[in-house]
């Protein structure tokens, strides 16, 4: 693994590791994405490598899932040839006392919902830092658009009492195009009261794709910590 000081990423490298730990040989293995699940990634190809893990084939949640799968020499397929996903690992923007999430920071959360939800076992992980009372308190809610149907959309959005933006690309000019060709609306709420509610809600406008709200799909949370200068690792079930 690379080593490194900065606490946040200790801790993403540790609770990546502990996941990559729980895959057993023979699995189909949903991978996900951002800089938590890359360090899963790495993990699951050591462990390959070093002949620990045997006979597991991946399916990518994103063009760098795929990427990064390849480089570990983690075999790939698709959802056309396998009928069941044993285990998935992904990562999240923010986690609530009921293990739902906001996810999407990587625009990634459409092709995510898909997998992470056919997943017999769905594992977040997760720095401490992504732990939240209430959805929606530290983190816009991603909202995954077709092009044409940008301006509707963030009118129905502003309706429901959002505050909608949409999402621009770093060291590239114009928005951020996701890996199905489509946009991202990010969404201000003050308050997410029912998120099952507007889970459904806002994926009943037309020319909605997904949104990030992720209800009742997670199983197991590994959150990393720091306790007393040292990182460990704590399961919330
Ligand atoms: O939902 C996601 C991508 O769409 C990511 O899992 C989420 O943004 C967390 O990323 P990171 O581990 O880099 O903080």
């Amino acid at each position: 693994m690379t080593v490194n000081v900065d606490p946040v990423v200790i801790m993403k490298q540790e609770v990546g590791k502990a996941a990559a730990s729980r895959v057993k040989s023979d699995s189909i293995v949903g991978l996900g994405t951002g800089s938590t699940t890359a360090y899963a990634i790495e993990y699951l190809g050591e462990r390959l490598r070093k002949g620990e893990l045997k006979n597991i084939v991946g399916i990518p949640t994103s063009f760098q899932a795929e990427v990064l799968a390849k480089k570990y020499r983690i075999p790939l397929t698709s959802l056309d040839t396998v009928d069941r996903i044993d285990i998935a690992i992904d990562g999240a923007d923010e986690v609530d006392p009921n293990k739902n999430l906001i996810k999407g920071g990587g625009a990634a959360h459409t092709r995510e919902k898909v997998v992470d939800s056919l997943a017999d076992l769905f594992i977040v992980v997760v720095d401490s830092g992504k732990l939240v009372d209430k959805l929606g308190s530290t983190f816009l809610l991603p909202v995954e658009v077709i092009p044409m149907a940008v301006a509707p959309v963030m009118r129905s959005l502003e309706k429901l009492g959002g505050k909608p933006e949409l999402r621009m690309g770093v060291k590239k000019a114009g928005p951020v195009v996701t890996d199905q060709g489509n946009l991202v609306i990010d969404v201000k709420f003050d308050r997410i009261d029912d998120p099952a509610c507007l889970e459904k809600t806002i994926n009943n406008i037309p020319g909605v794709l997904e949104n990030g709200l992720f209800i009742g799909v997670a199983d197991i949370i590994l959150v990393g910590e720091i306790k007393e200068d040292r990182p460990l690792v704590r399961e919330i079930i």
